[in-house]
């Protein structure tokens, strides 16, 4: 079953509730979180993710894309957020820090700029609920999808079949509905989508006209 994650990156900050509320058949909302040291860019922190933990009741999913999530990320499970990603470059104790997130009661994600291979992340995975692959350099919405990262999504797939886990895996960044079936063929299941659901005019048709394009890709994949 194919989750589409809309990202409030792309929504208008001054009217967070209403595009929160605008996207309610979504499966997540995705929080991106940036601190203007681990990406060039500021967005929102904890204070934010409180409120709209109380605006919708939509899960949140919070992308950290921040120096020392050691230190910040198990405050965003306790902030209300049901999934805490960190990044596997800013984290100086992965295994540890996913264990505090689950611990918190939240799931916990690992995410890999596009230069980061998943390889040497393999023996973590038991310790993870999901795993997210940057299809486009962290740090802005409504960039164009890295093509080239293809590849990296099926091997974190098999990956994580060979180990039989139940792990999610996320792709995040230029997901549209030009885009999101070769996500799916490679084995994705949850996709962020920001400029391509809040640039609809009808954002919440536009997160089901992604779902059934993933979802239609995924039985294609799965029956050849
Ligand atoms: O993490 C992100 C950027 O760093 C965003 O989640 C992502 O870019 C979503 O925006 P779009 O779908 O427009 O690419
Ligand atoms: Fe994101």
């Amino acid at each position: 079953m194919a989750q589409i994650n809309p990202s409030i990156l792309s929504a208008d900050f001054a009217r967070l509730a209403e595009e929160a509320r605008a996207v309610e058949g979504a499966d997540w909302l995705h929080v991106d979180v940036m601190d203007n040291h681990f990406v060039p860019n500021l967005t929102i922190g904890l204070p934010v993710v409180e409120s709209l933990r109380k605006a919708t009741d939509t899960p949140l999913d919070c992308h950290l894309m921040i120096e020392d999530p050691d230190r910040w990320a198990p405050a965003y499970a306790e902030a209300g957020a049901g999934s805490v990603t960190f990044h596997a470059e800013a984290a100086a104790a992965p295994v540890r820090l996913a264990r505090e997130i689950r611990a918190k009661g939240a799931r916990a994600s690992l995410a890999l700029r596009p230069a980061t291979p998943i390889e040497p992340y393999e023996d973590l995975l038991p310790e993870l609920d999901m795993v997210l692959i940057m299809t486009v350099e962290p740090g802005f919405g409504g960039q164009a999808f890295l093509d080239i990262m293809l590849p990296k999504i099926r091997r974190t797939r098999q990956l994580i079949d060979r180990h039989g886990l139940a792990l999610w895996l996320q792709v995040d960044g230029g997901v549209s509905a030009a885009t999101i079936e070769r996500c799916a063929e490679a084995g994705a299941d949850v996709f962020v989508a920001g400029s391509a659901v809040y640039g609809a005019e009808d954002p919440a048709a536009a997160v089901g006209a992604l779902r059934d394009r993933a979802e239609r890709a995924a039985a294609r994949a799965t029956s050849r």
